[in-house]
């Protein structure tokens, strides 16, 4: 028996109750023989190859460590979850949409605003954060979707990306879509244009993402999925006021320095400098800058799963370096990239044309 409800992700709303119904029964069921199930995981948890079409044929979620089919018990310890302390399959094994940004706030405005255009019932008001054992990460889950913020920079969103990665697998989630939703600086483009990613470069402007891994740099390619990329430019043509491009997006380790800003407590070039930095980016083709997509892309990469990255731009980093931007249109401009990915998942899931 297995809890892993099939779901069509281009179905109707009525496809996805019933596969709530399904879900609960499946539950119960679990509860009963979960020490049948731990043995009957479909994930191919031993995979090592290093060709990621070894990976991509089966649309299921995989971790590319054999060490975790020996473990007992797996602990998520920044998630506050568990495998011997939750049933994975029942609270996840129905998400088809993961949507992470750096702030806990953000992520938890996103899903009770995706609760609302999903059509859902039940009061959004008291929301349950997840996650609230800990307070490193927020997670809040809406129907079919995962909403989960990263905090700030690289190896926040690794951290949650491990965990996030290893519960989709644990909870035998099919079909994951992972979107990025966050903020960003732009490269010779007017504020609040959404940028969607089609290649994540490094400070370099190479696209790979470089891991030290025992003392040894370890590349990742971080390539994203185009044709997703391409559906979500799409969507933007449908929503008025949303002004949006497919560009490529620098990720850097610092949001001062790291990014050329002449504005942060150390400055070590001239205005000169940063300038052409920022005109050799925009000539390769970056058109924003923030601080996690080429990890987010690499992992993603690695374990087979879609994913595209949307960020709005606050400034135009040709034109100054400080965000002065009123709080209330920052606001409006956090909310493009939601606006955007909630109508993609609203046509994947067949509530709108
Ligand atoms: O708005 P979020 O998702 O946090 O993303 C951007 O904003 C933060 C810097 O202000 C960095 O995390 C950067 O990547
Ligand atoms: O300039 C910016 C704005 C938001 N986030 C960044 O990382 N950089």
């Amino acid at each position: 028996m297995s809890v892993c409800i099939p779901f069509t992700c281009r179905g109707n709303r009525s496809i996805w109750r019933n596969n709530q119904r399904e879900l609960s029964t499946a539950n119960r069921i679990y509860q009963k023989e979960s020490s049948v199930l731990q043995t009957m995981a479909p994930i191919l948890l031993n995979a090592t190859g290093t060709d990621h079409s070894d990976y991509i044929e089966q649309e299921e979620v995989h971790v590319k460590n054999p060490h975790l089919d020996s473990m007992e018990e797996d602990i998520l310890y920044h998630l506050d979850l568990g495998t011997k302390t939750h049933n994975l399959p029942a609270m996840f094994g129905d998400i088809k949409f993961v949507c992470v940004g750096g702030s806990a706030n953000r992520m938890k405005s996103f899903a009770q605003f995706i609760h609302q255009e999903l059509g859902l019932s039940g009061d959004m008001a008291g929301i349950r954060d997840i996650c609230a054992g800990t307070d490193r990460y927020s997670m809040y889950k809406v129907g079919p979707v995962l909403s989960i913020s990263h905090g700030m920079g690289v190896p926040s969103m690794s951290i949650m990306l491990h965990e996030l990665i290893k519960l989709l697998h644990h909870a035998r989630c099919r079909d994951v879509i992972l979107f990025r939703i966050g903020t960003s600086g732009g490269v010779g483009l007017a504020p609040g244009t959404v940028v969607i990613t089609n290649q994540a470069v490094d400070s370099f402007l190479q696209p790979q993402f470089e891991q030290v891994v025992l003392g040894k740099v370890i590349v990742r390619s971080t390539e994203l999925d185009k044709g997703l990329a391409e559906e979500l430019l799409s969507c933007s043509t449908e929503i008025p006021n949303l002004p949006a491009v497919i560009g490529n997006t620098m990720c850097t380790h610092d949001f001062y320095e790291g990014q050329g800003r002449l504005d942060g407590a150390l400055c070590s070039f001239s205005t000169e400098d940063k300038l052409e930095y920022l005109h050799k980016a925009y000539d390769v083709g970056v058109r924003n800058i923030e601080m996690e997509s080429t990890v987010f892309a690499a992992m993603c990469h690695t374990c087979g799963l879609k994913a595209a990255v949307i960020c709005v731009t606050l400034l135009n980093r040709f034109e100054g370096d400080q965000i002065n931007t009123p709080h209330e249109v920052m606001l409006e401009y956090q909310q493009r990239p939601q606006f955007l990915v909630s109508r993609l998942i609203r046509k994947r899931l067949g509530l709108i044309q």
